[in-house]
């Protein structure tokens, strides 16, 4: 292809990738509306019958077109993701009157390019007001900016596909009068970041936190005698690194987060499992309202009596009310040797009844018990039948 063809070619894929930008903004708006139709007919915000409907005669008419059903499914999947998540939020906005705030003041840790910041970002881009970032070096720092006022919400990571729960977090969360108001699961992808172009063998010094130290442990081990420093967060990892501009020395971070240090991966997919994702809690001084039609998620953090069985009774009163557990977790308690505070997350939603009869039995049953909080679900899981059957079909 001569070199005019070749820009003829990229000049139409560029009008045809604005024409799919217009087209998804459209689309974005279609699915707004019907959010607005939910809220004032009661209606359930997931409709997953209509998703395999709709997933199903894309993945056949995809078929006619030359692309392939993964293909299909994974973009729609995307895009219903979206779709749902924005419905979610405009409807917790509605069920929240008066709780919308012209600036968000969001404390997270780290700075700009952190995951935590990436986070952020993605979390408030749903939601009205304009985003004040508020890095912090700490997460006690973090949840005191909240309690203190200084800011409005902190975005907190409570737990990692590969490095598991973040006990800092959890410890925070025992000691304050914050609530959950929000969840998220971010993708986190580790790459290796340097200031200049390198090859990993010249690397003699790396920077990250703690925690991307843990997740990308196997890594580490292949790279062997490399000088480990471990910083406060993954933005000032990628600070350090911009700053020293060495050809010896990298950072472990997201590739966006590193671009806005001029940092450029030589490496990527470093995490030991390639599913590597954070789940993150949003906190805020005042509860909120869940709307019944959005699914919802109830955090408590309890301390059981000390008898035999006294957790596996606690745990039979959310099987009795029917309540899924998602998480379990056990932190000591301070001054309070070989005692544990549980933290358990189950899908329901407070103002529910079988949540309501769980807490109250809860309440009997244990030394201590409290809400952390009722918060809209952020997990929209894949519908998976629509690209099984039309798999099967010709
Ligand atoms: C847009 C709707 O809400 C949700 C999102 C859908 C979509 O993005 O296509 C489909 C079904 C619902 O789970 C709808 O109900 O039509």
């Amino acid at each position: 292809m001569s070199d005019t063809a070749l820009d003829a070619v990229r000049k139409r894929i560029t009008e045809l990738d604005s024409q799919l930008l217009t087209m998804l903004a459209e689309r974005r708006q279609l699915t707004n509306e019907v959010a607005e139709t939910k809220i004032r007919h009661d209606i359930p915000v997931r409709d997953v019958k209509r998703e395999e409907q709709l997933l199903f005669r894309l993945i056949k008419e995809g078929k006619n077109v030359g692309l392939d059903p993964h293909y299909v499914t994974q973009v729609f999947h995307v895009i219903i993701e979206d779709s749902v998540l924005n419905q979610q939020a405009m409807l917790a906005e509605h069920a929240n009157p008066g709780s919308t705030l012209p600036l968000n003041r969001v404390a997270f840790l780290g700075d700009k390019g952190s995951y935590s910041y990436l986070a952020t970002q993605k979390y408030f881009s749903r939601r009205p007001g304009e985003l004040v970032e508020m890095g912090c070096q700490s997460f006690a720092e973090i949840v005191q900016k909240v309690e203190k006022s200084e800011a409005d919400y902190a975005v907190l990571p409570i737990e990692n596909t590969t490095s598991g729960s973040i006990n800092e977090v959890y410890d925070q969360l025992q000691h304050t009068q914050l609530s959950i108001i929000g969840e998220l699961t971010h993708p986190i992808r580790h790459s290796l970041l340097v200031s200049q172009d390198t090859a990993i063998a010249n690397i003699k010094t790396l920077y990250a936190h703690p925690q991307v130290f843990a997740q990308c442990s196997h890594f580490l081990a292949e790279l062997g005698n490399v000088e480990v420093k471990t910083m406060e967060s993954t933005a000032h990892a990628m600070m350090a690194v911009s700053e020293l501009q060495r050809d010896d020395v990298a950072a472990i971070g997201s590739e966006a987060g590193g671009s806005l240090y001029g940092l450029m991966a030589i490496k990527s997919n470093l995490a030991n499992q390639k599913e590597n994702h954070s789940r993150f809690f949003v906190v805020s001084r005042d509860p909120v309202n869940v709307p019944l039609q959005v699914p919802a998620k109830t955090t408590v953090i309890m301390s059981t009596v000390q008898k035999p069985g006294a957790l596996v009774e606690a745990l039979t009163v959310l099987k009795d009310n029917n309540l899924n557990m998602t998480k379990l977790e056990s932190r000591p308690i301070t001054g309070n040797p070989w005692e544990e505070m549980f933290y358990i997350d189950f899908e329901g939603n407070l103002e529910d009844g079988p949540v309501q009869t769980a807490v109250e039995s809860l309440k009997k049953l244990t030394r201590y018990l409290k809400v952390l909080g009722c918060y809209p679900s952020e997990e929209v899981s894949p519908t998976k039948v629509a690209a099984a059957k039309a798999l099967t079909q010709d």
